[in-house]
């Protein structure tokens, strides 16, 4: 049942409850505010009342979300779990993508600070905030409790293939400043063969103390303001639950943390009347118009510009030897054994997120402008069998899947580009409110698509030396230029998930032309209590699948709010 907001005010408000969300909360309430974390979905874990589940999980604590065997579940079935204002995946239940992602953990190496980021968060700086998150989430390459990894044959061959060529064998997060010529085993921030991560750990602390509140089902509409200071929020309830009306911060000392994820911050921006002028004309033009913050009081900060997500390119090779396993079939029509074993001792394949990652592998490729891009290699065997009853339209939302549907004994391993690249895009706002991609942040300069190429081709040099190997795509016919024209660079074809950037942190304030929404507080420039912490603010992206990166922001964001004098009243 949906229920009007009470009137008590909060010291802390965050909006948003991902991978920025759920940490800074704690951290905020750990000090000894009063801090309320407002989600827009519904619960996700089984921990936190959770209820989506196959039929061979009820009557256990246990969802969808919990078992990584299903985790693939989203490509399949997004609806009332993906974000439905956003034109790209992501997570809008409790979690958001820390909730819905393949749980891969990665320490982030020193350059994704160094290269990325300013002054005051450069590795040096983040030490202290990555060792505070790893010790919390240690993360895991053996997520069964038996210690025994399934259905490693494609991790096996291709590995000889990666010795051969000279890469060496590294446990990731021991060895996480090694990112060229490495590979590992996948590793998760899973426990006990569950998904863990901020839900089941700085979560479990904040719900533990009586001035913490969550509210799901509950979205924030916009920032409510006088001028460059915020006094609380509007909500509006969801899915039939949830909270409506406005809720304040404590008056004068609260602050408002923004933490609503890539598209949904810039969104929360926008309708607070912070962002381009042309973006906040389309706000005033929609159904917010009427009860939009004045012109005169619009702060002009450049919010959704500097868009990045890894570059996504994807190659498939066979071999005999892989073993296919349908985790799609986990779902509706399950093998028993696998889920007596997963049920009775965690122990079997269904505690490998699907569809069986791994090996990841690492390399680096300087680009024709002299700057080093990292790359990382993620293998997973999603073969599909055509004679099963899961037909291709039930994969319309992967973007990767289309080609590889006939082979049973195939390896798609997509290669990421990601910390050093330079090309940049841009979301926008629509009239319906829905945020989008305006301009696709991919290979938008010679450098990075130059990196693209030099990276393929030299991976396919070294998994040519594959003894039994079979390449699907590119066909060996093809030049590896050829191959990466072929792809669009477009969301749809090159998307990973892992959008950054639209509310960049750094010193050059936005609203006198420098690119920066946020200061090195993360504070909204313009605005004295009003913070961004999330996937947002990052200038560049990682060189790993970035949750653990994001993380280590909230801890260190939490560190610098919390040591801010409170603005004059
Ligand atoms: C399918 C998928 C797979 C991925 N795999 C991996 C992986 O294996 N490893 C990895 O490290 N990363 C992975 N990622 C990326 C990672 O999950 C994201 O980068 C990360 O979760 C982003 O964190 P965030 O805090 O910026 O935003 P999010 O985690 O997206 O959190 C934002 C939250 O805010 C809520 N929200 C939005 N607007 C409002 C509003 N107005 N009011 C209230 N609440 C609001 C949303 O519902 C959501 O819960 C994956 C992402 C996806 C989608």
């Amino acid at each position: 049942q949906c229920s009007a907001a009470p009137a008590q005010t909060y010291d802390y408000i965050v909006i948003g409850s991902g991978a920025g969300g759920i940490p800074i909360a704690d951290r905020l309430s750990e000090a000894g505010n009063s801090v309320l974390l407002l989600e827009k979905g519904p619960p996700s874990s089984g921990r936190w009342n959770g209820t989506m589940k196959p039929s061979w999980l009820q009557g256990t604590n246990l969802t969808r979300f919990d078992v990584p065997g299903l985790f693939n579940q989203i490509w399949v079935d997004s609806g009332g779990v993906a974000c439905d204002d956003t034109g790209v995946m992501a997570g809008c239940v409790l979690g958001g993508g820390i909730a819905v992602n393949s749980a891969l953990w990665w320490k982030p190496p020193s350059r994704d600070w160094d290269v990325n980021f300013p002054k005051g968060w450069q590795s040096a700086d983040m030490k202290a905030s990555v060792d505070k998150v790893f010790q919390r989430i240690p993360g895991t390459t053996n997520p069964s409790t038996d210690g025994k990894l399934y259905l490693q044959q494609g991790f096996d061959r291709v590995s000889k293939g990666l010795d051969a060529a000279g890469f060496k064998q590294v446990i990731p997060n021991d060895h996480n400043e090694e990112k060229n010529l490495t590979y590992g085993h996948a590793t998760f921030f899973i426990e006990h063969a569950e998904r863990h991560g901020p839900l089941r750990s700085y979560l479990e602390t904040a719900m533990a103390r009586p001035k913490f509140t969550l509210w799901t089902n509950t979205m924030v509409k916009r920032v409510v303001r006088t001028g460059g200071h915020a006094t609380g929020v509007e909500l509006e309830c969801k899915n039939s639950a949830g909270k409506s009306g406005t809720v304040n911060v404590t008056p004068g000392t609260g602050r408002v943390i923004v933490s609503a994820g890539t598209f949904g911050s810039a969104k929360v921006l926008f309708r607070s009347g912070i962002g381009p002028t042309d973006l906040l004309n389309v706000v005033k033009g929609s159904s917010d118009g009427a009860t939009m913050i004045a012109q005169d009081q619009w702060i002009n900060l450049p919010v959704g510009y500097n868009l990045n997500d890894h570059v996504g390119t994807d190659i498939q090779i066979s071999h005999p030897d892989i073993v296919f396993y349908d985790f799609y079939g986990a779902w509706s029509n399950p093998i028993k054994a696998d889920t007596d074993a997963y049920l009775k001792n965690r122990t079997g394949i269904l505690t490998q997120v699907a569809p069986n990652l791994g090996p990841i592998i690492w390399t680096q490729v300087k680009g024709s402008d002299g700057i080093q891009r990292s790359i990382q290699w993620q293998a997973r065997i999603e073969g599909r069998n055509k004679s099963k009853s899961h037909p291709p339209h039930h994969l319309t939302k992967t973007p990767f899947e289309t080609t590889v549907l006939t082979y049973i004994d195939a390896m798609t391993i997509t290669q990421y580009l990601g910390c050093g690249t330079t090309s940049r895009g841009r979301l926008d706002i629509t009239s319906q409110l829905n945020t989008r991609v305006v301009t696709a942040p991919y290979l938008r300069n010679s450098s990075d698509k130059d990196a693209v190429i030099a990276g393929l081709d030299y991976m396919r040099t070294v998994l040519s030396g594959v003894s039994g190997m079979s390449w699907i795509t590119p066909t060996s016919g093809q030049t590896t230029t050829a191959f990466v024209n072929s792809i669009p660079a477009t969301p749809a074809s090159r998307g990973s998930n892992h959008w950054t950037g639209s509310a960049t942190i750094g010193e050059a304030d936005g609203r006198t032309g420098g690119n920066a929404v946020v200061d090195l507080d993360t504070k909204v420039y313009g605005m004295d209590n009003l913070f961004v912490v999330d996937a947002s603010i990052f200038p560049g992206i990682t060189t790993g699948n970035p949750s653990a990166a994001i993380i280590a922001v909230a801890e260190r964001a939490a560190e610098r709010i919390l040591a801010l004098k409170a603005p004059s009243i």
